[in-house]
Protein backbone atom coordinates (compact mmCIF):
# COMPACT_ATOMS: atom_id res chain seq x y z
CA UNK A 1 0.00 0.00 0.00
CA UNK A 2 1.11 3.38 -0.88
CA UNK A 3 1.95 5.96 1.80
CA UNK A 4 0.28 8.52 2.65
CA UNK A 5 -0.68 11.24 4.87
CA UNK A 6 -4.27 12.61 5.56
CA UNK A 7 -4.80 16.20 7.20
CA UNK A 8 -4.90 14.81 10.22
CA UNK A 9 -1.49 13.41 10.50
CA UNK A 10 -0.32 16.48 9.29
CA UNK A 11 -1.96 18.48 12.08
CA UNK A 12 -1.01 16.22 14.50
CA UNK A 13 2.51 16.33 13.58
CA UNK A 14 2.03 20.64 13.51
CA UNK A 15 0.51 20.04 17.23
CA UNK A 16 3.91 18.39 18.21
CA UNK A 17 5.95 21.01 16.34
CA UNK A 18 4.25 23.90 18.72
CA UNK A 19 3.86 21.90 21.57
CA UNK A 20 7.31 21.15 21.27
CA UNK A 21 7.96 25.09 21.38
CA UNK A 22 5.89 25.75 24.14
CA UNK A 23 7.37 22.95 26.60
CA UNK A 24 11.10 24.76 25.93
CA UNK A 25 9.73 28.11 26.49
CA UNK A 26 7.81 27.62 29.34
CA UNK A 27 10.92 26.06 31.29
CA UNK A 28 13.50 28.36 30.73
CA UNK A 29 13.72 30.88 33.00
CA UNK A 30 14.13 34.54 31.34
CA UNK A 31 17.44 36.05 31.66
CA UNK A 32 15.51 39.94 30.21
CA UNK A 33 12.50 40.01 32.82
CA UNK A 34 14.28 42.84 34.59
CA UNK A 35 14.65 44.69 30.91
CA UNK A 36 11.53 47.10 30.17
CA UNK A 37 8.90 46.50 27.17
CA UNK A 38 5.19 46.89 26.51
CA UNK A 39 2.94 44.32 28.46
CA UNK A 40 2.14 40.93 26.82
CA UNK A 41 -0.97 41.71 24.65
CA UNK A 42 -1.42 37.84 24.21
CA UNK A 43 0.08 34.61 25.00
CA UNK A 44 0.18 32.68 21.40
CA UNK A 45 1.11 35.91 19.36
CA UNK A 46 2.82 38.48 21.64
CA UNK A 47 3.62 41.78 19.97
CA UNK A 48 4.25 40.32 16.89
CA UNK A 49 1.21 41.46 15.35
CA UNK A 50 1.93 44.74 16.00
CA UNK A 51 5.34 44.21 15.04
CA UNK A 52 4.51 42.72 11.49
CA UNK A 53 1.07 45.00 10.93
CA UNK A 54 1.77 46.47 7.78
CA UNK A 55 -0.19 49.68 8.72
CA UNK A 56 1.33 50.20 12.28
CA UNK A 57 4.78 51.78 11.75
CA UNK A 58 3.98 54.08 14.94
CA UNK A 59 4.08 50.90 16.82
CA UNK A 60 7.91 50.89 16.44
CA UNK A 61 8.06 54.31 17.10
CA UNK A 62 5.92 53.98 20.59
CA UNK A 63 8.38 51.38 21.57
CA UNK A 64 11.51 53.35 21.16
CA UNK A 65 9.78 56.63 22.88
CA UNK A 66 8.60 55.17 25.59
CA UNK A 67 11.33 51.96 26.42
CA UNK A 68 14.48 53.55 24.88
CA UNK A 69 16.63 52.23 22.52
CA UNK A 70 16.34 48.61 23.22
CA UNK A 71 13.15 46.96 24.55
CA UNK A 72 11.82 43.94 25.28
CA UNK A 73 8.91 42.45 23.05
CA UNK A 74 7.02 39.52 23.16
CA UNK A 75 7.17 36.62 20.20
CA UNK A 76 5.04 33.09 19.78
CA UNK A 77 4.05 31.36 22.93
CA UNK A 78 6.05 33.17 25.40
CA UNK A 79 9.07 33.58 23.48
CA UNK A 80 11.61 37.21 24.24
CA UNK A 81 12.72 39.50 21.76
CA UNK A 82 14.69 42.42 21.95
CA UNK A 83 14.20 45.45 19.80
CA UNK A 84 16.92 48.25 19.26
CA UNK A 85 17.63 51.15 17.33
CA UNK A 86 20.27 52.76 20.00
CA UNK A 87 23.43 53.56 17.61
CA UNK A 88 25.69 52.48 19.85
CA UNK A 89 24.15 49.03 20.29
CA UNK A 90 23.66 48.73 16.43
CA UNK A 91 27.54 49.35 15.63
CA UNK A 92 28.31 46.44 17.98
CA UNK A 93 25.05 43.71 16.54
CA UNK A 94 25.60 44.99 12.63
CA UNK A 95 29.52 45.79 12.94
CA UNK A 96 31.84 44.97 15.89
CA UNK A 97 29.95 41.56 16.81
CA UNK A 98 28.68 41.31 13.01
CA UNK A 99 29.64 37.91 13.22
CA UNK A 100 27.62 37.00 16.50
CA UNK A 101 24.58 38.67 15.45
CA UNK A 102 23.54 36.46 12.66
CA UNK A 103 20.15 35.92 10.83
CA UNK A 104 17.46 33.88 12.17
CA UNK A 105 16.86 30.32 11.21
CA UNK A 106 13.52 30.89 10.54
CA UNK A 107 14.56 33.64 7.78
CA UNK A 108 17.55 31.19 6.55
CA UNK A 109 14.71 28.45 6.21
CA UNK A 110 12.39 30.22 4.41
CA UNK A 111 15.26 32.31 1.73
CA UNK A 112 16.25 28.44 1.17
CA UNK A 113 12.97 27.84 0.04
CA UNK A 114 11.98 30.51 -1.77
CA UNK A 115 15.93 31.28 -3.54
CA UNK A 116 18.00 28.20 -2.84
CA UNK A 117 21.56 28.29 -1.26
CA UNK A 118 22.30 32.01 -2.55
CA UNK A 119 23.85 34.49 0.46
CA UNK A 120 21.38 35.17 2.50
CA UNK A 121 20.40 31.45 3.38
CA UNK A 122 23.99 30.02 4.49
CA UNK A 123 25.73 31.05 7.39
CA UNK A 124 29.91 31.46 8.42
CA UNK A 125 32.80 30.21 5.85
CA UNK A 126 29.91 29.48 3.10
CA UNK A 127 28.75 32.95 3.34
CA UNK A 128 32.42 34.55 3.64
CA UNK A 129 32.88 32.15 0.11
CA UNK A 130 29.72 33.55 -1.64
CA UNK A 131 30.59 36.98 -0.74
CA UNK A 132 34.16 36.81 -1.59
CA UNK A 133 33.40 35.80 -4.94
CA UNK A 134 30.64 38.42 -5.93
CA UNK A 135 32.55 41.68 -4.67
CA UNK A 136 34.57 41.63 -7.94
CA UNK A 137 30.90 41.75 -9.72
CA UNK A 138 29.39 44.64 -7.03
CA UNK A 139 32.92 46.85 -7.39
CA UNK A 140 32.19 50.19 -8.47
CA UNK A 141 34.39 49.78 -11.51
CA UNK A 142 32.35 46.47 -12.94
CA UNK A 143 29.13 48.72 -12.25
CA UNK A 144 30.24 51.48 -14.18
CA UNK A 145 30.95 49.62 -17.22
CA UNK A 146 26.99 48.48 -16.94
CA UNK A 147 26.15 52.01 -17.09
CA UNK A 148 25.11 51.65 -21.12
CA UNK A 149 23.01 49.02 -20.63
CA UNK A 150 21.49 50.81 -17.68
CA UNK A 151 20.49 53.56 -19.90
CA UNK A 152 19.02 51.39 -22.42
CA UNK A 153 16.72 50.39 -20.08
CA UNK A 154 15.87 53.79 -19.17
CA UNK A 155 15.01 54.74 -22.46
CA UNK A 156 12.98 52.18 -23.27
CA UNK A 157 11.44 53.07 -19.75
CA UNK A 158 11.05 56.48 -20.93
CA UNK A 159 9.33 55.30 -24.42
CA UNK A 160 6.91 53.32 -22.13
CA UNK A 161 5.40 56.48 -20.19
CA UNK A 162 5.56 58.46 -23.50
CA UNK A 163 3.58 55.94 -25.89
CA UNK A 164 0.92 55.46 -22.70
CA UNK A 165 0.67 59.01 -22.12
CA UNK A 166 0.32 59.19 -26.01
CA UNK A 167 -1.92 62.22 -27.61
CA UNK A 168 -3.26 63.30 -24.42
CA UNK A 169 -0.75 65.05 -22.75
CA UNK A 170 -1.18 63.70 -19.20
CA UNK A 171 -2.41 60.36 -17.87
CA UNK A 172 -2.70 58.37 -14.62
CA UNK A 173 -0.20 55.46 -15.17
CA UNK A 174 0.44 52.77 -12.65
CA UNK A 175 4.38 53.82 -11.81
CA UNK A 176 5.20 51.40 -9.98
CA UNK A 177 4.33 48.65 -12.62
CA UNK A 178 6.21 50.65 -15.27
CA UNK A 179 9.22 50.81 -13.35
CA UNK A 180 9.32 47.13 -12.30
CA UNK A 181 9.27 45.91 -15.35
CA UNK A 182 11.92 48.09 -16.09
CA UNK A 183 13.72 47.38 -12.75
CA UNK A 184 13.54 43.51 -13.39
CA UNK A 185 14.94 44.09 -17.17
CA UNK A 186 17.86 45.69 -15.59
CA UNK A 187 18.82 43.20 -13.31
CA UNK A 188 18.15 40.43 -15.97
CA UNK A 189 20.40 42.61 -18.42
CA UNK A 190 23.03 43.56 -16.23
CA UNK A 191 23.38 40.89 -13.50
CA UNK A 192 22.08 37.57 -15.53
CA UNK A 193 23.36 38.28 -18.62
CA UNK A 194 19.70 37.46 -19.83
CA UNK A 195 16.46 39.52 -21.46
CA UNK A 196 13.03 38.90 -20.88
CA UNK A 197 12.01 40.61 -23.86
CA UNK A 198 10.87 44.09 -24.32
CA UNK A 199 9.61 45.57 -21.05
CA UNK A 200 6.05 44.66 -21.90
CA UNK A 201 6.92 41.04 -23.51
CA UNK A 202 4.37 38.00 -21.12
CA UNK A 203 6.65 35.74 -19.16
CA UNK A 204 6.06 33.85 -16.52
CA UNK A 205 9.15 35.06 -14.87
CA UNK A 206 7.76 38.48 -14.39
CA UNK A 207 4.53 36.82 -12.91
CA UNK A 208 6.37 35.46 -10.25
CA UNK A 209 8.13 38.41 -9.74
CA UNK A 210 5.21 40.60 -9.29
CA UNK A 211 3.04 37.40 -7.55
CA UNK A 212 5.66 36.65 -4.98
CA UNK A 213 5.55 39.37 -2.51
CA UNK A 214 1.73 39.36 -2.24
CA UNK A 215 1.63 35.46 -1.98
CA UNK A 216 4.22 35.68 0.98
CA UNK A 217 2.19 38.01 3.13
CA UNK A 218 -0.99 35.45 3.01
CA UNK A 219 1.64 32.69 4.30
CA UNK A 220 3.41 34.45 6.98
CA UNK A 221 1.99 33.69 9.77
CA UNK A 222 2.79 29.98 9.17
CA UNK A 223 6.26 31.08 8.20
CA UNK A 224 7.97 30.74 12.21
CA UNK A 225 6.97 26.66 12.06
CA UNK A 226 8.80 26.47 9.22
CA UNK A 227 12.34 25.54 10.41
CA UNK A 228 11.00 22.79 12.36
CA UNK A 229 8.91 21.61 9.17
CA UNK A 230 11.48 21.34 7.24
CA UNK A 231 13.59 19.30 9.86
CA UNK A 232 11.33 16.71 9.19
CA UNK A 233 11.92 13.49 6.46
CA UNK A 234 14.20 14.19 3.15
CA UNK A 235 13.39 17.10 0.63
CA UNK A 236 11.16 14.62 -1.37
CA UNK A 237 8.86 14.08 2.05
CA UNK A 238 8.62 17.77 2.37
CA UNK A 239 7.66 18.28 -0.72
CA UNK A 240 4.89 15.67 -0.64
CA UNK A 241 3.88 17.73 2.56
CA UNK A 242 3.92 20.76 0.60
CA UNK A 243 2.06 18.85 -2.63
CA UNK A 244 -0.93 17.45 -0.68
CA UNK A 245 -1.20 20.79 1.93
CA UNK A 246 -4.83 22.02 1.73
CA UNK A 247 -4.27 25.74 1.35
CA UNK A 248 -4.06 28.28 -2.07
CA UNK A 249 -1.86 30.21 -0.74
CA UNK A 250 0.83 27.60 -0.32
CA UNK A 251 0.07 26.31 -3.77
CA UNK A 252 0.55 29.42 -5.55
CA UNK A 253 3.49 29.93 -3.60
CA UNK A 254 5.09 25.76 -4.18
CA UNK A 255 4.16 27.61 -8.47
CA UNK A 256 6.26 30.72 -8.26
CA UNK A 257 8.73 28.34 -6.47
CA UNK A 258 9.31 26.36 -9.21
CA UNK A 259 9.51 29.05 -11.46
CA UNK A 260 12.15 30.20 -9.82
CA UNK A 261 14.08 27.83 -9.80
CA UNK A 262 13.80 26.30 -13.11
CA UNK A 263 14.27 29.82 -14.62
CA UNK A 264 17.59 29.92 -12.43
CA UNK A 265 18.35 26.41 -14.18
CA UNK A 266 17.87 27.76 -17.62
CA UNK A 267 19.88 30.22 -16.92
CA UNK A 268 23.17 28.51 -15.52
CA UNK A 269 22.63 26.19 -18.70
CA UNK A 270 23.08 29.45 -20.92
CA UNK A 271 25.90 30.09 -18.74
CA UNK A 272 27.53 27.07 -18.77
CA UNK A 273 27.59 26.98 -22.67
CA UNK A 274 28.84 29.83 -23.27
CA UNK A 275 31.91 28.84 -20.77
CA UNK A 276 32.59 26.00 -22.36
CA UNK A 277 32.56 27.23 -26.41
CA UNK A 278 34.49 30.09 -25.29
CA UNK A 279 31.72 33.25 -25.80
CA UNK A 280 31.74 34.10 -21.97
CA UNK A 281 34.60 36.61 -22.45
CA UNK A 282 32.76 38.09 -24.84
CA UNK A 283 29.66 38.72 -22.39
CA UNK A 284 29.25 41.56 -20.22
CA UNK A 285 27.21 40.76 -17.86
CA UNK A 286 27.46 40.18 -13.69
CA UNK A 287 27.18 36.34 -14.38
CA UNK A 288 29.29 36.04 -17.15
CA UNK A 289 32.32 37.02 -14.88
CA UNK A 290 31.52 35.28 -11.96
CA UNK A 291 30.99 31.88 -14.00
CA UNK A 292 34.39 32.97 -15.82
CA UNK A 293 36.17 33.37 -12.26
CA UNK A 294 34.32 30.39 -10.79
CA UNK A 295 36.13 27.87 -13.54
CA UNK A 296 39.21 29.32 -12.44
CA UNK A 297 38.86 29.54 -8.92
CA UNK A 298 41.00 27.20 -5.99
CA UNK A 299 38.52 24.06 -5.31
CA UNK A 300 38.35 25.49 -1.76
CA UNK A 301 36.90 28.98 -2.97
CA UNK A 302 34.97 27.23 -5.72
CA UNK A 303 30.94 27.74 -6.33
CA UNK A 304 28.71 24.84 -6.68
CA UNK A 305 26.00 24.98 -9.28
CA UNK A 306 23.85 25.24 -6.18
CA UNK A 307 25.58 28.02 -4.91
CA UNK A 308 25.36 29.53 -8.23
CA UNK A 309 21.69 28.76 -9.10
CA UNK A 310 20.45 30.27 -5.59
CA UNK A 311 23.21 33.43 -6.23
CA UNK A 312 20.87 34.19 -9.11
CA UNK A 313 17.61 33.81 -8.34
CA UNK A 314 18.42 35.65 -4.57
CA UNK A 315 20.13 38.65 -6.53
CA UNK A 316 16.68 38.85 -8.89
CA UNK A 317 14.30 39.39 -6.36
CA UNK A 318 17.06 41.05 -3.54
CA UNK A 319 17.40 43.65 -5.67
CA UNK A 320 13.82 44.09 -7.57
CA UNK A 321 10.88 45.10 -5.32
CA UNK A 322 13.56 47.14 -3.08
CA UNK A 323 15.04 49.14 -5.96
CA UNK A 324 11.29 49.90 -7.45
CA UNK A 325 9.65 50.07 -4.40
CA UNK A 326 12.35 52.88 -3.92
CA UNK A 327 12.48 54.63 -7.39
CA UNK A 328 8.18 54.94 -6.86
CA UNK A 329 9.07 56.13 -3.18
CA UNK A 330 11.04 59.03 -4.67
CA UNK A 331 8.23 60.03 -7.52
CA UNK A 332 5.81 59.62 -4.53
CA UNK A 333 7.50 62.42 -2.59
CA UNK A 334 8.08 64.56 -5.28
CA UNK A 335 4.49 64.36 -6.49
CA UNK A 336 3.83 66.07 -2.44
CA UNK A 337 6.71 68.44 -2.98
CA UNK A 338 6.07 70.31 -6.13
CA UNK A 339 8.76 72.78 -5.44
CA UNK A 340 11.59 70.21 -5.13
CA UNK A 341 10.74 68.39 -8.09
CA UNK A 342 11.24 71.53 -9.89
CA UNK A 343 14.27 72.44 -8.69
CA UNK A 344 15.87 68.67 -9.54
CA UNK A 345 14.56 68.82 -13.13
CA UNK A 346 16.39 71.91 -13.36
CA UNK A 347 19.40 70.81 -11.82
CA UNK A 348 19.42 67.31 -14.39
CA UNK A 349 18.48 69.37 -17.26
CA UNK A 350 21.18 72.61 -16.55
CA UNK A 351 23.92 69.51 -16.14
CA UNK A 352 23.01 68.28 -19.75
CA UNK A 353 23.55 64.40 -18.09
CA UNK A 354 20.97 62.12 -19.58
CA UNK A 355 20.70 63.27 -22.90
CA UNK A 356 23.41 60.71 -23.95
CA UNK A 357 24.93 57.32 -21.97
CA UNK A 358 25.95 59.33 -18.91
CA UNK A 359 29.17 57.64 -17.06
CA UNK A 360 28.78 56.66 -13.45
CA UNK A 361 31.21 59.73 -12.42
CA UNK A 362 28.31 62.12 -14.64
CA UNK A 363 25.58 60.68 -12.56
CA UNK A 364 27.32 60.64 -9.35
CA UNK A 365 27.99 64.47 -10.05
CA UNK A 366 24.50 65.73 -9.16
CA UNK A 367 24.13 66.87 -5.53
CA UNK A 368 19.95 67.57 -5.41
CA UNK A 369 19.59 64.18 -6.93
CA UNK A 370 22.09 62.36 -4.26
CA UNK A 371 20.63 64.35 -1.60
CA UNK A 372 16.88 63.75 -2.30
CA UNK A 373 17.56 59.39 -3.52
CA UNK A 374 19.34 59.85 0.66
CA UNK A 375 16.77 61.66 2.04
CA UNK A 376 13.77 59.46 0.97
CA UNK A 377 15.99 56.66 1.61
CA UNK A 378 16.74 57.55 5.06
CA UNK A 379 13.09 58.34 6.20
CA UNK A 380 11.60 55.78 4.02
CA UNK A 381 13.46 52.75 4.16
CA UNK A 382 12.63 49.74 1.90
CA UNK A 383 13.11 47.16 4.67
CA UNK A 384 12.22 48.63 7.92
CA UNK A 385 13.23 45.66 9.99
CA UNK A 386 15.47 43.19 10.08
CA UNK A 387 16.08 40.15 12.54
CA UNK A 388 18.89 38.69 14.08
CA UNK A 389 20.21 35.70 16.64
CA UNK A 390 22.85 36.13 18.82
CA UNK A 391 25.13 32.85 18.16
CA UNK A 392 27.44 33.62 21.66
CA UNK A 393 26.63 34.85 24.68
CA UNK A 394 27.85 39.05 24.38
CA UNK A 395 27.27 42.10 26.14
CA UNK A 396 26.56 45.24 23.80
CA UNK A 397 26.94 48.39 24.80
CA UNK A 398 24.21 51.54 24.53
CA UNK A 399 24.67 55.37 23.64
CA UNK A 400 21.63 56.40 25.83
CA UNK A 401 21.15 54.50 28.94
CA UNK A 402 17.89 52.52 29.87
CA UNK A 403 16.16 52.03 33.04
CA UNK A 404 15.38 48.55 34.36
CA UNK A 405 12.25 47.48 35.80
CA UNK A 406 14.65 47.45 39.30
CA UNK A 407 14.90 51.13 38.66
CA UNK A 408 18.82 50.56 37.83
CA UNK A 409 19.82 52.42 35.19
CA UNK A 410 22.61 50.97 32.67
CA UNK A 411 24.66 51.63 29.50
CA UNK A 412 24.90 48.01 28.59
CA UNK A 413 23.00 44.54 28.40
CA UNK A 414 23.70 41.43 28.21
CA UNK A 415 22.90 39.11 25.41
CA UNK A 416 22.51 35.40 26.20
CA UNK A 417 23.21 33.14 23.12
CA UNK A 418 20.28 32.62 21.35
CA UNK A 419 18.49 35.54 21.54
CA UNK A 420 16.50 36.72 18.93
CA UNK A 421 16.27 40.74 17.91
CA UNK A 422 14.89 42.69 15.59
CA UNK A 423 17.21 45.96 14.21
CA UNK A 424 15.31 48.97 14.13
CA UNK A 425 16.34 50.34 10.54
CA UNK A 426 13.75 52.08 10.04
CA UNK A 427 13.44 53.59 13.87
CA UNK A 428 17.42 55.06 13.77
CA UNK A 429 17.30 56.38 10.66
CA UNK A 430 14.34 58.59 11.97
CA UNK A 431 16.11 58.71 15.48
CA UNK A 432 16.77 62.47 16.79
CA UNK A 433 19.80 61.12 18.68
CA UNK A 434 21.55 60.89 15.52
CA UNK A 435 19.84 63.40 13.06
CA UNK A 436 18.93 65.83 15.51
CA UNK A 437 15.37 67.61 16.21
CA UNK A 438 14.49 67.48 13.12
CA UNK A 439 14.79 64.13 12.28
CA UNK A 440 11.41 62.89 11.41
CA UNK A 441 11.51 65.87 8.91
CA UNK A 442 12.10 65.33 4.36
CA UNK A 443 14.84 67.79 4.35
CA UNK A 444 17.31 66.98 1.41
CA UNK A 445 19.30 70.14 1.88
CA UNK A 446 21.25 68.35 4.99
CA UNK A 447 22.81 66.66 2.57
CA UNK A 448 24.02 69.36 0.60
CA UNK A 449 26.54 70.57 3.43
CA UNK A 450 28.05 67.16 4.86
CA UNK A 451 27.98 64.02 3.80
CA UNK A 452 27.14 62.32 7.15
CA UNK A 453 25.08 65.06 8.78
CA UNK A 454 24.53 63.40 11.83
CA UNK A 455 23.92 65.66 14.61
CA UNK A 456 26.75 63.45 16.82
CA UNK A 457 29.82 61.84 16.04
CA UNK A 458 28.80 58.97 18.43
CA UNK A 459 25.36 58.45 17.26
CA UNK A 460 26.54 57.19 13.68
CA UNK A 461 24.98 54.29 12.24
CA UNK A 462 26.78 51.30 11.03
CA UNK A 463 25.44 51.85 7.60
CA UNK A 464 27.48 50.95 4.62
CA UNK A 465 26.32 53.93 2.61
CA UNK A 466 25.98 57.72 4.14
CA UNK A 467 25.57 56.25 7.70
CA UNK A 468 22.13 54.98 7.33
CA UNK A 469 20.53 51.80 7.74
CA UNK A 470 18.67 51.13 4.91
CA UNK A 471 21.55 48.72 3.28
CA UNK A 472 22.44 47.57 6.55
CA UNK A 473 26.26 47.20 7.29
CA UNK A 474 28.92 44.78 8.55
CA UNK A 475 29.19 41.35 6.87
CA UNK A 476 26.06 40.79 5.59
CA UNK A 477 25.54 44.38 4.43
CA UNK A 478 23.76 45.14 1.16
CA UNK A 479 25.75 43.53 -1.55
CA UNK A 480 24.03 45.31 -4.18
CA UNK A 481 23.87 48.78 -3.33
CA UNK A 482 25.91 50.15 -5.42
CA UNK A 483 23.81 48.46 -8.04
CA UNK A 484 20.58 50.15 -7.08
CA UNK A 485 22.06 53.66 -6.56
CA UNK A 486 23.10 53.25 -10.61
CA UNK A 487 19.61 52.07 -10.87
CA UNK A 488 17.99 55.08 -9.15
CA UNK A 489 19.91 57.39 -10.94
CA UNK A 490 20.12 55.98 -14.30
CA UNK A 491 16.18 55.73 -14.44
CA UNK A 492 15.91 58.99 -12.47
CA UNK A 493 17.59 60.75 -14.71
CA UNK A 494 15.88 59.50 -17.98
CA UNK A 495 12.17 60.58 -16.17
CA UNK A 496 12.47 63.79 -14.31
CA UNK A 497 13.43 65.80 -17.32
CA UNK A 498 11.04 64.54 -19.67
CA UNK A 499 7.93 64.06 -17.02
CA UNK A 500 6.22 65.95 -14.63
CA UNK A 501 4.69 63.54 -11.70
CA UNK A 502 1.56 65.16 -9.41
CA UNK A 503 -0.63 63.30 -7.41
CA UNK A 504 -3.63 61.27 -9.04
CA UNK A 505 -7.10 60.89 -7.72
CA UNK A 506 -6.61 58.13 -5.49
CA UNK A 507 -5.02 57.81 -1.97
CA UNK A 508 -1.98 56.07 -1.45
CA UNK A 509 -0.76 53.92 1.51
CA UNK A 510 2.24 52.26 2.00
CA UNK A 511 2.17 48.67 3.55
CA UNK A 512 5.04 47.67 5.55
CA UNK A 513 5.65 44.48 4.72
CA UNK A 514 9.12 42.16 3.79
CA UNK A 515 9.71 45.25 1.66
CA UNK A 516 7.39 48.41 1.69
CA UNK A 517 5.26 49.27 -1.08
CA UNK A 518 2.39 51.62 -2.45
CA UNK A 519 -1.34 50.62 -2.24
CA UNK A 520 -4.36 52.43 -3.04
CA UNK A 521 -6.86 52.83 -0.27
CA UNK A 522 -10.00 50.47 -0.06
CA UNK A 523 -8.67 48.43 -3.34
CA UNK A 524 -9.41 44.86 -2.20
CA UNK A 525 -6.60 43.78 -4.21
CA UNK A 526 -3.56 42.85 -2.90
CA UNK A 527 -1.62 43.38 -5.25
CA UNK A 528 0.80 47.14 -5.04
CA UNK A 529 -0.04 49.83 -7.12
CA UNK A 530 1.12 53.84 -7.61
CA UNK A 531 -1.39 55.59 -9.46
CA UNK A 532 0.24 58.95 -10.57
CA UNK A 533 -0.86 61.44 -13.05
CA UNK A 534 1.98 61.90 -15.32
CA UNK A 535 2.36 64.47 -17.82
CA UNK A 536 4.85 65.72 -20.32
CA UNK A 537 7.41 68.48 -19.38
CA UNK A 538 6.20 71.44 -22.07
CA UNK A 539 8.69 73.00 -24.22
CA UNK A 540 7.86 76.13 -22.32
CA UNK A 541 8.41 75.07 -18.68
CA UNK A 542 11.84 73.13 -20.03
CA UNK A 543 12.93 76.75 -20.80
CA UNK A 544 11.59 78.48 -17.95
CA UNK A 545 13.60 75.55 -15.74
C1 LIG B 1 16.93 50.21 -2.57
C2 LIG B 1 17.27 48.97 -2.81
C3 LIG B 1 17.78 47.98 -1.80
C4 LIG B 1 17.67 47.99 -0.44
C5 LIG B 1 16.97 49.02 0.45
C6 LIG B 1 18.36 46.80 0.05
C7 LIG B 1 18.49 46.49 1.39
C8 LIG B 1 19.13 45.36 1.87
C9 LIG B 1 19.25 45.00 3.27
C10 LIG B 1 18.72 45.81 4.44
C11 LIG B 1 19.91 43.83 3.32
C12 LIG B 1 20.27 43.05 4.59
C13 LIG B 1 19.21 42.00 4.85
C14 LIG B 1 19.53 41.13 6.03
O1 LIG B 1 20.68 40.83 6.28
O2 LIG B 1 18.61 40.70 6.72
C15 LIG B 1 20.21 43.43 1.97
C16 LIG B 1 20.88 42.27 1.62
C17 LIG B 1 21.12 41.89 0.32
N1 LIG B 1 20.86 42.62 -0.83
FE1 LIG B 1 19.97 44.41 -0.91
N2 LIG B 1 18.85 46.13 -1.02
C18 LIG B 1 18.55 46.81 -2.17
C19 LIG B 1 18.91 46.49 -3.47
C20 LIG B 1 19.64 45.38 -3.82
C21 LIG B 1 20.07 45.06 -5.16
C22 LIG B 1 19.82 45.93 -6.38
C23 LIG B 1 20.70 43.85 -5.10
C24 LIG B 1 21.34 43.05 -6.20
C25 LIG B 1 21.46 43.44 -7.45
C26 LIG B 1 20.68 43.42 -3.71
C27 LIG B 1 21.21 42.24 -3.25
C28 LIG B 1 21.28 41.88 -1.91
C29 LIG B 1 21.82 40.61 -1.45
C30 LIG B 1 22.38 39.51 -2.34
C31 LIG B 1 21.74 40.62 -0.04
C32 LIG B 1 22.19 39.53 0.92
C33 LIG B 1 23.58 39.92 1.47
C34 LIG B 1 24.14 38.92 2.47
O3 LIG B 1 23.39 38.22 3.15
O4 LIG B 1 25.37 38.88 2.57
N3 LIG B 1 20.04 44.37 -2.96
N4 LIG B 1 19.73 44.39 1.09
Amino acid sequence: MPFALSTLDIAVVAAAVVATLLIRKWTRPSYLKNLAGPPNESFATGHMLQIYDPHKFDFHEQLVEQYGGIVKVNGLFGAEHLYVSDPRALNHIVMNDGDIFDIRPQTIALNQMLFGKGLSAVTGSHHKKQRKALNPIFSPSYLAGLVPLFYDVGVELQDMFSSRIGESQSEVLDVLKLISSASLELIARGALGHSFGNLEADAPFRHAAKALMPTLSEVRVGLPLLPNLMKIGTPNFQRFLVDIFPSKPVQALKGLIDTIQNTADMMHGEHAKKLKNGSAADEKNMMSLLFEANSRASEKDRLSKEEVMGLMSLITFAGLDSTSGAITRILHNLTEKPAIQQRLRREIIDSGIGGTVPTSDELNSLPYLDAIIKETLRLFPPLITVDRVAIKDTHIPLLKPVRLNDGEVTNSIFIKKGTSLFIGIATANRSEDVWGPDAKEFKPERWLNSDTPVADKDARLPGVWSSVLTFLGGPRACIGYRFALLEIKVLLVRLIPNFVFESSKEKISWRLDAISSPHVDGDPNLSPRMPLKVSFVGNSTARSL
